[in-house]
């Protein structure tokens, strides 16, 4: 299930198999397979709970993998344990530094965590990209919540890994950030490092990714390229606006559903999969319906998430 065609194993950045992960009798991750390609911007969706972080977790190396692989760039992060984490940078939900140091000090001891030597100038780049200039020596308590946001993407890239991954990055920060993040992000996609994030902001998702996956209690539930998933529902609609009001739907639209406006000035009507708006139209002139102009609705990631995510469907598996 990858979504996007057969891909030779060499191109994954992230390769992850039959990833297993309980806490006492809760089973966290169920029998997680999927494969991120190299220069990606991937997207791991779910609700609340889905076990997404605990994905993340296991990938870093955080928490104990129960049974399955994870391999990043072809090194298995727990034979290999210390080549897979150097590749590795991860933003984490919350700030896991000493609450006593200060940004500065953070941003030069972290590297060499992954035995990597330290850049002053990828330093000085991070710091004046992502705004942190000014607050450098202040310790990590004394720091607002988007200057958390700002230090922990500049901790997750100091050691260049070239697969970063994202755990909400653009949770409870204001409109300016969540701008300053994404295009910085993507600024770093371009230079090959590829890209797995989780966001609940699903519009972020849709512009974002060229593939997501949906995990939901724990398994995956969709893997497709973001398009594929958008094609899925099937609710294209189209809404005539008339020249003159009617009283009731025509017969022949009326078979397909569709509904009157109360001023009897809009017709709205759902597309058929591969009916063109052209196809409709000529239909429209056959029967002599006075349109004078018409819009069109299309799914949007939400919907495609919440058809997939609700109990009703939990057993439907997208590929
Ligand atoms: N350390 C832990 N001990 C016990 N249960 C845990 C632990 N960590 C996670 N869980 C449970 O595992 C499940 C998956 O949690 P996880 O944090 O991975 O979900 P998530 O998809 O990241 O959710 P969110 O979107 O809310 O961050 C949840 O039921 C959670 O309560």
């Amino acid at each position: 299930m990858n979504g996007g065609g057969i891909v030779p194993v060499m191109s994954f950045a992230l390769n992850i198999e039959h990833l297993n992960k309980s806490f006492g009798s809760h089973a966290a991750v169920k029998d997680l397979s999927l494969s991120v390609e190299r220069g990606e911007i991937f997207g791991l969706l779910g609700p609340n709970g889905a076990g997404k972080s605990t994905t993340i977790n296991m990938i870093c190396g955080v928490s104990r993998i129960d049974s399955g692989t994870v391999s990043v760039f072809g090194h298995d992060s727990q034979k290999h344990c210390q080549h897979a984490r150097r590749l590795t940078g991860v933003m984490h939900q919350e700030v896991v530094t000493d609450a006593f140091f200060t940004i500065d000090k953070a941003l030069k001891m972290h590297p060499g965590f992954f035995g990597v030597k330290s850049d002053p100038d990828w330093r000085q780049l991070l710091i004046e990209r992502l705004d942190l200039s000014e607050h450098l020596h202040k310790p990590m308590n004394y720091l607002s919540g988007g200057m958390k946001r700002r230090f922990m993407l500049a901790k997750a890239l100091i050691h260049k890994p070239r697969l970063l991954i994202l755990d909400e990055p653009t949770a409870g920060v204001d409109i300016e950030l969540r701008h300053t993040i994404w295009s910085f992000i993507r600024e770093i996609n371009q230079h090959d490092t590829t890209i797995l994030l989780t966001t609940h902001y699903l519009e972020e998702a849709e512009q974002m990714c060229r593939r997501i996956a949906i995990m939901n209690s724990g398994q995956l539930i969709a893997l497709d390229t973001t398009q594929a998933l958008l094609n899925h529902l099937d609710t294209r609609q189209i809404t005539l606006i008339l020249d003159q009001p009617l009283n009731t739907v025509p017969h022949w639209l009326s078979v397909r559903s569709a509904t009157l406006s109360p001023d009897g000035r809009q017709i709205t009507v759902a597309l058929t999969a591969d009916e063109t708006v052209c196809a409709f139209l000529q239909q429209c002139h056959t029967h002599a319906l006075p349109v004078l102009d018409l819009e069109t609705t299309s799914p949007n990631l939400e919907e495609v998430f919440l058809h997939l995510t609700r109990g009703d469907n939990s057993g439907e598996v997208l590929s």
